[in-house]
């Protein structure tokens, strides 16, 4: 009997095994209809999910990209947050990518996703004021009010929450995001049903249109709407208020560029005929070495670390198939940071933008993404942050209080 016992264990253990085995294998050596790109699946079920999500102080190429880029060259694959992906480092491929959109390619996202007076203040901490400041005038132009509680702050930070290992456990920093998210959504269904009862009005803003639309189109619930206001909100902050910040950094570092970017705006305001006025449509399209600063601040950020879709076919790519269904990571700021393109690329150096055209703009320069699913808010981001650096630059006088975290001075 005790015999009999030891071979049934015996068997299931095995059996366990050898089931065990087979999957491991399978995972590591997933199906594919052809080649699949170099590189490693991971462990199981982790996959390289933990190195990915290690964050970096540097502005330079992740390490998680930077090590592989160099084992493997410019594609290859890997398995986060248990799927397979694949990430290409190719500006050709990228670029080809990014224009097949819903033939080779869907869109996918991870599953995790006040008025200041600064001149009374002793210092200010950019990012987040500017994020208050953001919040309300984003909520101002989407729906037309200026909610009690400012989630600015809230808010500038929830990118961050949603591109860490996904743990939902009371204090990891997941958990704080989804708890952020959970509150402004509670604001934006708020404002939602307030506008619902009192439709129609004459506020004429993009909730206005909403309300008006929800009636006609299946699609428009009260949660696609409220979830819209939301996704609005924080591509306003999480966006604008770091590339605005990262500006201010540079530019005290680089006094030179300081120098010729406030000569700029002087300018400016020494052309117009009434000196309280706004910035006009023509100084904006005047401020030519604001632009170089913008887009030299938007390529050292890369405030959007990936940009994600799904194969809806086999992708043949250089002797290799990424098969449908996998995940398709393109990383910009490996673009970005490329010696062959831009010159000394860790250098803040506005100037060299009087030099590159509209071919390296295509495939090297991709802050707003490519295709038809191009950033929307592209041209309105640029818009504020040069109305930003405006307002700083002939009002304020900045300097930094503190090196590290960059605390911002006024007077
Ligand atoms: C510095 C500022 C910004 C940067 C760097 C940025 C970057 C991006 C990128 C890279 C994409 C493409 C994502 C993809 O292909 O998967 C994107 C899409 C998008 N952005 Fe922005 N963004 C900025 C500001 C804004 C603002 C202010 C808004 C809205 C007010 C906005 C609204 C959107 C929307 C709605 C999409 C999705 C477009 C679509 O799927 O058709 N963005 N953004």
């Amino acid at each position: 009997m005790e015999q009999w016992w030891w071979y049934f264990w015996f068997s299931i253990i095995s059996l366990f095994g050898a089931s065990l085995g087979n999957w491991i294998h399978r995972w590591r050596n997933p199906k594919c209809n052809g080649k699949l790109p170099p590189g490693s699946m991971g462990l199981p079920l982790l996959g390289e999910t933990l190195s990915f999500f290690v964050t970096s102080n540097s502005i330079d190429i992740h390490p998680f990209v930077a090590q592989r880029m160099k084992r493997y060259g410019s594609l290859f694959k890997t398995s986060l947050a248990g799927r397979p992906v694949v990430v290409s480092l190719d500006p050709d491929f990228n670029y080809f990518v990014l224009q097949q959109e819903d033939k080779l390619v869907e869109l996918y996202y991870m599953d995790s996703v006040a008025k200041l007076d600064w001149s009374k203040l002793p210092q200010v901490d950019l990012k987040h004021q500017t994020a208050s400041i953001l919040f309300n005038m984003a909520s101002k132009i989407l729906m037309s009010c200026v909610p009690e509680e400012n989630l600015g702050h809230d808010l500038s930070d929830i990118l961050q929450g949603l591109m860490t290992f996904p743990v939902y456990f009371p204090g990891t920093t997941f958990y704080k995001c989804l708890k952020k998210k959970e509150k402004a959504l509670k604001l934006t269904s708020g404002v939602l049903e307030e506008r619902m009862n009192l439709y129609p009005t004459d506020k004429g803003d993009l909730l206005e249109k909403m309300v008006g639309d929800m009636g006609n189109e299946a699609g428009l619930t009260k949660q696609f709407v409220s979830h819209a206001l939301f996704g609005l909100l924080i591509a306003t902050i999480e966006t604008i208020a770091p590339t605005t910040t990262l500006a201010a950094k540079y530019l005290l570092d680089n006094p030179s560029a300081l120098q010729h970017l406030t000569e700029e705006h002087e300018r400016i305001v020494k052309k117009r005929e009434d000196a309280k006025s706004g910035v006009s449509w023509d100084d904006y399209k005047s401020m030519t070495f604001t632009h170089y600063v913008i887009n030299e601040t938007l390529r050292l950020g890369n405030f959007l670390p990936g940009i994600f879709r799904r194969t809806i076919a086999d992708i043949p790519v250089d002797g290799y198939t990424i098969p449908k269904g996998w995940i398709l990571l393109i990383i910009p700021a490996v673009h970005h940071l490329d010696p062959n393109t831009y010159e000394d690329p860790l250098a803040f150096n506005p100037w060299r933008w009087k030099n590159i055209g509209r071919n390296t703009m295509a495939k090297k320069f991709i802050p707003f993404g490519g295709g038809n699913r191009a950033c929307t808010g592209a041209e309105f981001s640029r818009v504020l942050v040069a109305v930003f650096l405006h307002v700083w630059l002939s009002k304020y006088r900045l300097t930094k209080l503190r090196e590290g975290t960059w605390l911002v001075g006024l007077f």
